[in-house]
């Protein structure tokens, strides 16, 4: 699914209204129906809806909703928020038609303490251009500090956020639900406005199809008819070796769970063979615990330059993976050098791996083009720096993937996944229940397994990342986010990869 900026969601807009063709102020009518159809579907007609409305469409939103929330016998008070002297046609227009009589508001003492009910905040839209200050930051504060029970339902965006660039300094309604059409928006996906957002409910409203096909855009939504469109079934005369040999070279004394929960991942994503190179120290351990892996041991407890002659004599391991529990011994830190000065294609590198990196960045530019790299946001800000803003941070990662002509995929909830290609892919999948020790190990057995068995780099990310998290989802569902651990992860991957064939 694509993601569009403010102005091309006024082009989507404009080009509906000519080609379907609609009136403007019929679109606005089919966005607020779409609105009050779902407030009535969450919330009974005994509830009395405030609505506040600027004036420009977004507030023209709010009245229309207004009057369709009366006409189905809700109790309605509209209150429009003199932001601007000037009000859009279709605002005056749902004016015009609204059956109650608003009140005005010039000032944040005059908004009403409200005790029941819910609110909708049709205040300001995708045509904020400046942060909110001044009297109208105290309407938003007076609205954020309404007691926790009244829902704050945010139309379109939360009233205040920027959509296509940083508004962490302006004022910004905290919405429960934010009501937004069509399409997301690119600042509901970074962190920053997390507080902001609350649940995103995207509501269709019949933008052109033949815009939102043609129409390109740097950013993406991983969703399941992409994954879909992505997964390969396996050939029913496959034997082990079609599906590859995979090197996963992790753990260190003390962090061999990392190892194991990662090849166990390896394993469950369908790869033909798995090799793990662990200090020796791990041996029994994996032995046990994974008897479909193979295990070649470095004598000592940090993984040592040893693995360099490994791969130099041993090139039949399709991808390696690297880093899980690794540790950054100055050893294991030459080994990394050595492997990826003799090793020349694509592998995933995370945690560890990573984190050598950041202390000898010149090994950067010896990483096989199109390997996947999995920093967590730390982990990429000791490779690539600070930035003040998460919308710089997401420019950043799209340099350093083009530069690199690498994958990075930035962990948290919508993972980033950057490409050679600029493009930027979210992912939609997972849950608060992952935010627990080993779950990017799991990522990294599953992106490993994916490449090694011939999926392309690109697939192998969007697909893995997609998996991992709607495994995460499953195993929270049936287990809360609460008590899930990383492995219940692996466990329920099953589950997904069989919903996965068209
Ligand atoms: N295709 C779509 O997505 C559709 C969008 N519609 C609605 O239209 C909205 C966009 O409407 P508009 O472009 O009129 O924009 P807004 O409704 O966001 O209002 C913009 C107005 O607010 C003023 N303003 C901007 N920043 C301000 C600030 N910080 N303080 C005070 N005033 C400020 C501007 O000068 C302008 O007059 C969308 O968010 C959505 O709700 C719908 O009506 C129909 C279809
Ligand atoms: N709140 C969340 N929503 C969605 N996914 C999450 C959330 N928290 C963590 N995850 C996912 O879990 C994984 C955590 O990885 P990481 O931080 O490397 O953990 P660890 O180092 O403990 O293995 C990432 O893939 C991340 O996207
Ligand atoms: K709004």
């Amino acid at each position: 699914m694509k993601i569009l900026s403010a102005q091309q969601i006024k082009a989507a807009d404009a080009y509906t209204i000519a080609n379907e063709p609609i009136s403007s102020i019929d679109l606005m009518e089919r966005a607020a129906s779409a609105c009050a159809q779902w407030i009535s579907a969450h919330f009974s007609s005994s509830e009395t809806v405030h609505i506040f409305c600027g004036k420009g469409n977004n507030g023209g939103d709010g009245l229309a909703i207004a009057r369709l929330l009366w006409e189905q016998d809700y109790k309605v008070q509209v209150y429009i928020v003199e932001v601007s002297l000037h009000a859009t046609d279709d605002f005056t227009a749902n004016l015009e038609k609204l059956p109650i009589q608003p009140q005005y508001i010039h000032a944040s003492h005059e908004v009403p303490s409200i005790t029941t009910g819910i609110v909708v905040d049709a205040i300001l839209g995708t045509g904020l251009n400046r942060p909110v200050e001044g009297w109208l930051a105290g309407v938003f504060h007076h609205i954020n500090n309404l007691q926790q029970q009244i829902p704050i339902l945010s139309i379109d965006v939360p009233s205040g956020m920027m959509i296509d660039s940083s508004s962490e300094k302006s004022t910004c309604i905290h919405a429960r639900y934010t009501l937004s059409f069509e399409v997301y928006k690119l600042g509901f996906l970074l962190p920053e406005n997390a507080e902001r957002v609350g649940e995103i409910v995207l509501l269709p409203i019949g933008l052109h199809p033949e815009f939102l096909q043609r129409e390109s855009t740097p950013y993406h939504i991983v969703d399941a008819a992409m994954v879909r469109a992505l997964y390969q079934p396996r050939k029913s005369f496959a034997h082990k070796g079609t599906y590859g040999h995979a090197l996963l070279i992790a753990g260190s004394y003390g962090k061999i769970g990392a190892a194991v929960l990662s090849a166990k991942a390896c394993l469950r994503s369908g790869v033909g063979l798995l090799t793990t190179y662990l200090p020796s120290c791990g041996y029994n351990i994996m032995q046990t615990s994974v008897p479909e892996a193979m295990c070649i041991t470095d004598p000592r407890n940090e993984l040592s330059m040893q693995f360099y002659t490994l791969v130099q004599e041993k090139q039949q391991y399709n991808t390696i993976g690297i880093g899980p529990g690794l540790g950054t011994d100055v050893s294991t830190a030459k080994g990394l050098e050595k492997l990826l000065l003799q090793y020349k294609q694509a592998m995933v590198i995370d945690a560890d791996a990573l984190n050598i990196i950041s202390q000898y960045p010149r090994l950067l530019d010896q990483i096989p083009a199109n390997s996947i790299l999995t920093p967590h946001p730390k982990e990429f800000e000791r490779l690539f720096g600070a930035t003040s803003n998460q919308f710089e941070r997401l420019s950043l990662l799209r340099e350093k993937a083009v530069q690199y002509k690498l994958y990075i995929l930035l962990k948290g909830k919508f993972s980033a996944i950057a490409c050679p290609d600029g493009v930027v892919y979210f992912n939609s999948t997972g849950n608060p229940g992952m935010a627990t020790g080993g779950s990017g190990d799991v990522l990294t057995g599953i992106l490993t397994g994916l490449l090694a068995q011939g999926y392309q780099s690109k697939v192998a990310v969007l697909l893995g990342a997609y998996i991992h998290g709607a495994a995460g989802d499953a195993a929270a569902e049936q287990l809360s986010q609460e008590a899930m651990v990383a492995g219940d992860i692996i466990d329920f991957l099953g589950e997904i990869f069989k919903k996965l064939p068209n």
